[in-house]
């Protein structure tokens, strides 16, 4: 039996694992597309184990909902600080290794998670969109009409593209709705669809934000499951530094399941 908890953070939600004797074989990638799939399995956009690293107070192992291992996850990264909270592994501040290195996070007493983000390396602006890393690839794009927006064939399109269709890319549609506001859709790699926010992803829009519009920090992100907000401290050009991705992780329910 697999005892798990199912968490979500704006609706991007994942399936934690508490794993800090290492049980769980991290090359199943076929048990974990199961555990993830929405008919057979749990459901969830993604899975995380949560185990023990020297030097820090854990580690974030992050599987895609397709089973592979994913790159750096903001949702799921704040999601498996409140669930470390719960397992007693830190007090108030923690820091963590996840697949883009180390991270720092805090819990506040809304139970919010502010958890320090990666600067990301070399921003590419092109005519029409933004590439970076920000733990994951992103593209980005503004729209001027989300809401009545196609984000799954456009994005499935971007993801599928010449430049991207091997590697894969995550791929953002950002809306500018105030001085400091942003609407936010978003195509996943590894869940091959739109989902309900990325942590990432509206980090990467904030910068973009930041480089298109000369938007300001802190940036409030409206995504489909919720609010997000990004801070962060521009360096000099297309550098950023103290990168912070404010936002909710919510335990939904403790349960076992046969595997
Ligand atoms: N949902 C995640 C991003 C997952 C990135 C993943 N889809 C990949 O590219 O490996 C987040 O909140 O940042």
């Amino acid at each position: 039996m697999i005892n798990f908890w199912k968490y979500q953070g704006a609706g991007n939600d994942f399936i934690m694992i508490d794993d800090r004797n290492n049980t769980f074989n991290s090359n199943d990638f076929e048990k974990v597309a199961f555990l993830c799939h929405r008919r057979f399995g749990i459901g969830a956009d993604g899975l995380i184990l949560i185990r023990l690293k020297e030097g820090y107070d854990f580690e974030m192992v992050y599987f895609n909902a397709d089973g592979h291992l994913g790159s750096m996850c903001g949702n799921g990264g704040r999601c498996a600080v409140r669930f470390a909270h719960t397992l007693g592994l830190f007090e108030n501040k923690t820091s963590f290794w996840a697949a883009d290195g180390a991270h720092e996070a805090t819990l506040d007493d809304k139970q919010l998670v502010h958890l320090l983000m990666n600067p990301p390396g070399e921003i590419e602006v092109n005519n029409d969109h933004y590439f970076m890393d920000t733990g994951s690839p992103h593209y980005v794009r503004f729209e001027n009409d989300l809401a009545n927006f196609d984000c799954v064939t456009e994005g499935k399109a971007i993801r599928h593209n010449e430049r991207f269709n091997e590697e894969g890319t995550n791929v953002n549609f950002a809306q500018v709705t105030g001085k400091q506001s942003l609407d936010v859709r978003t195509f996943e790699r590894g869940v091959e669809d739109e989902t309900y926010a990325c942590g990432t992803g509206v980090t990467a829009c904030a910068i973009a934000a930041n480089i298109e519009h000369d938007m300001q920090s802190p940036i409030q992100v409206k995504v489909l499951g919720g609010q997000l907000a990004v801070g962060f401290t521009k360096v000099s050009d297309k550098k950023y530094t103290d990168i912070i991705l404010t936002g909710p992780a919510t335990p939904v329910f403790n349960a076992e399941i046969e595997g």
